[in-house]
């Protein structure tokens, strides 16, 4: 019998269409549907420039899709919504607050009172590692550890759902290594709803419980991987191995 899960996000059939100065069309996204599931590490794996983050960004109410429908609880997301949390890519400290600062300011700029936002920021501040950095300001710390910032900030905001952009993409190989571990630990000791988007296969499978592999441009659903592999997962276990040989052969991903 199939397992019943609690859907948060529901994504069904969007579309987007960009308008160029050349007068053409450009089809990023096209009649793309999935579901994120209550409390799932989700992954959007796909090729460079293939619109993931276009799909991102529709989720998050930034951009509208031209057709379909995103539900965040059976409610239509018509705009940017403190109930999505995003990290970006490129990484979001504000330099001239420090780290407890940074992450205490979405609860203030709720109202929270300060003993309150303290106390929540401080949790985050100690989940991400950071303990001992509250003072430092961002100029201080190593791109890791803003990265670890930009975590806990989004945290702190007590999102329904995180939305994460290639957060670990500008990181140099071991400390992106090293975060895709702390992630899944954070993850693991304080369940949320995660969306992940990575282009990096090994990253998808130390991450997610599902894979969606997309197309390239215009970015459509190319295949669901369920991946039921323990954690912490193991990049030399041979399942693990087989699923990357797998994925792989299925996309122009490079690996
Ligand atoms: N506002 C926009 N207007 C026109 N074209 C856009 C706009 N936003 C994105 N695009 C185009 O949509 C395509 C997909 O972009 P997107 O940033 O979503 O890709 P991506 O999969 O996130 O890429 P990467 O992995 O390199 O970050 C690109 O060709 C991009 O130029």
């Amino acid at each position: 019998m199939e397992r019943e899960y609690k859907i948060r996000l529901d994504i069904q059939n969007i579309s987007k269409c960009f308008s160029m100065e050349n007068g053409k069309n450009h089809e990023v996204v096209r009649e793309l549907s999935l579901t994120v599931r209550d409390n799932e590490f989700l992954i959007l794996l796909g090729p460079g420039h293939c619109g993931k983050t276009v799909i991102l960004n529709m989720i998050a109410g930034l951009m509208q899709p031209d057709y379909g429908n995103i539900c965040l609880d059976g409610k239509n997301v018509v705009g940017p919504n403190p109930d999505m949390g995003m990290v970006f890519q490129k990484i979001g400290t504000l330099p001239w607050k420090n780290v407890m600062e940074n992450v205490e300011l979405g609860p203030k700029m709720r109202g929270i009172p300060k003993r309150e936002r303290r106390k929540k920021a401080q949790h985050y501040i100690d989940l991400v590692g950071l303990h001992g950095f509250e003072e430092h300001l961002p100029k201080h710390l190593s791109g890791g550890m803003k990265q670890r910032v930009g975590i806990a900030r989004a945290y702190a905001n007590d999102p329904q759902i995180l939305l994460l952009d290639e957060p670990f993409g500008q990181l140099d190989a071991q400390t992106r290594y090293n975060m895709e571990e702390e992630i899944a630990r954070i993850w693991e000791q304080e369940k949320r709803t995660i969306l992940f988007v990575t282009n990096n296969i090994e990253e998808a499978l130390m991450l997610g419980d599902r894979i969606i592999l997309l197309t390239e441009c215009p970015a459509r659903v190319k295949q669901v991987y369920q991946v039921d592999l323990p954690r912490p997962r193991d990049m030399m276990d041979c399942r693990f191995l087989q699923m990357r040989r797998e994925i792989s052969e299925n996309t122009d991903l490079s690996i």
